[in-house]
């Protein structure tokens, strides 16, 4: 792959740049945390849990060239709808983190993915079950990210993010590794 973290046209970079003015403008009182979300577990009981027994979500966080990173909004009808998110889904059973990242990238915003570090990771009580959350950063794409399932996909500048925005798990790894500046050292190598 040449280059693949340049994005191969430049309009397209304004384009969904200009969508970031509807995330500058998001009311955090529109997430919608559905009904009987209330915590199943304790966190001592959640570190409990042997880990085969938890759902695994691989989530992705990609910088282009410009310092930003790249948005989802997510969709009404699902836990945490027009929160915003980093692209990424649920590990199907044959899958490892990898697979999963590459097909849950590929699904939603229609690019190719490569080359993860693991830099986060969180025991969550979900709405229906628990599950482990693994963020990773992203360092090679290829193709121009697009809402490939309908929804708000944008670069957002990282001074510009909001983490009241996200749901909980994401709020943290954003305090810990992007507001800290703490992922400087792994992207601009
Ligand atoms: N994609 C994504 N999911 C997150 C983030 N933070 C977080 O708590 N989650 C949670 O992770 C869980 C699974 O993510 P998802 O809904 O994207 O799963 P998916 O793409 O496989 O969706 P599907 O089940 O509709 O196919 C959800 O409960 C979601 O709320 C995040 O930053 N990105
Ligand atoms: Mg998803």
């Amino acid at each position: 792959m040449d280059n693949p973290q340049k994005l191969e046209n430049n309009d397209t970079h304004i384009i969904l740049n200009s969508l970031s003015d509807s995330a500058t403008s998001f009311d955090a009182q529109e997430i919608n945390v559905i009904e009987g979300a209330a915590p199943i577990y304790s966190q001592e009981e959640l570190d409990a849990l042997p880990d085969h027994e938890l759902k695994h979500v691989v989530c992705g966080v990609i910088f282009n060239e410009y310092g930003q990173v790249l948005v989802s909004r997510r969709r009404a009808g699902v836990d945490y709808a027009n929160s915003l998110e980093f692209p990424g889904g649920k590990v199907e059973y044959h899958e490892d983190h990898a697979a999963a990242l590459k097909r849950e990238f590929e699904e939603e915003v229609g690019i190719t993915v490569d080359n993860f570090k693991l830099i986060y990771e969180q025991r969550v009580n979900g709405s229906s079950s628990p599950f482990h959350i693994f963020f990773y950063l992203v360092r090679d794409f290829f193709g121009q990210p697009y809402g490939a399932e309908g929804q708000e996909v944008f670069w957002l500048n990282v001074d510009e993010i909001d983490y009241n925005r996200f749901p909980p798990a994401t709020q943290l790894l954003i305090q810990k590794y992007i507001l800290t500046n703490e992922y400087m050292q792994e992207i601009y190598r």
